[in-house]
């Protein structure tokens, strides 16, 4: 079996698909991240915890450019991205779930899913007028990529269910569904068990280990649940009041003094 050191050195050969050197943010008088860096290599799951307000949800809001950074860079693939647009973002190939869960209630599973191919639709008259041509190949491939994943994350027998009665653990299920739809090389996850019961956290995880292994996808994992982050994270890096105050194999990092008594002695229960 691989263990977690081989991972994190196999990982750290690959190229970083993601480099966040120096992140500051504030929101008027709150520092709410200062001094954030970190790396992601590609075909590795990062861990990146700490207790309620620690600033996990401003590092993605940085990172999509929804709150972009008042100092440091943002690179993906190597490229700086800081302060680049939202829609952008997503185009370059980074999707993501929210920690409250951002479905549209009133539509069908599918129609939630096939949402997140709309960076690869291609509207507008020229397109319709060249249907045959241009909107039908686009229109067939996103209808295949959304059945792949559909089978995937075992979502045939609820798609055309209202994602308004279903279960948390599915509707988080339907969130990443989604999210790889879009076909992207980094995916960021908020919190994505936050609710479920043991056996949901467990199909979450395989499905988050699948899509890297199947996919090729890097992903940013926020979580609360540390058996999680132990179990499939590479490396991750906790936060406090904004900073870092760990950062390395989870195995090693969850027993860090400064992380337990964050956590323990911290705001999050
Ligand atoms: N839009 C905003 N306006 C003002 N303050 C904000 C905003 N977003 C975040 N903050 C503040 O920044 C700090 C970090 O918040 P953030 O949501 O990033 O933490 P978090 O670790 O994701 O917390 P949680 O686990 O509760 O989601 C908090 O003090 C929060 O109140």
């Amino acid at each position: 079996m691989t263990n977690n050191y081989t991972r994190e050195q196999q990982h750290a050969k690959a190229p970083p698909v993601l480099e966040c050197r120096g992140i500051e943010r504030r929101f008027g008088g709150i520092v709410a991240v200062s001094g954030v860096d970190f790396s992601i290599h590609k075909g590795e799951i990062f861990g990146l915890v700490g207790p309620n307000g620690s600033g996990k949800t401003t590092v993605t809001n940085a990172i999509t450019g929804f709150y972009p950074p008042n100092k440091g860079s943002i690179c993906l693939d190597g490229k700086d991205i800081t302060g680049t647009a939202p829609h952008k973002v997503a185009k370059l190939g980074v999707a993501r779930t929210f920690q409250n869960l951002a479905l549209f209630n009133g539509m069908s599973v599918l129609e939630n899913i096939l949402l997140g191919r709309h960076i690869h639709m291609k509207p507008g008259v020229l397109p319709t007028a060249l249907y045959w041509w241009v909107a039908r190949p686009s229109e067939i491939r996103n209808r295949e990529v959304v059945e792949e994943v559909i089978e995937f994350l075992q979502l045939e027998s609820i798609r055309n269910e209202l994602v308004d009665g279903i279960p948390i653990g599915l509707k988080k299920r339907v969130e990443l569904a989604r999210a790889l739809v879009a076909e992207p090389h980094l995916l960021i996850l908020d919190e994505p068990m936050a609710g479920m019961n043991q056996e949901e956290k467990g199909y979450m995880a395989r499905f988050i280990l699948d899509a890297r292994a199947e996919r090729g996808i890097s992903v940013l994992l926020i979580e609360h649940h540390m058996d999680v982050i132990t179990g499939i994270c590479d490396r991750m890096l906790a936060l406090n009041y904004g900073e870092m105050i760990a950062s390395g194999i989870p195995k090693e990092v969850v027993k860090d003094p400064r992380v337990v008594e964050a956590y323990i002695g911290g705001a999050h229960g």
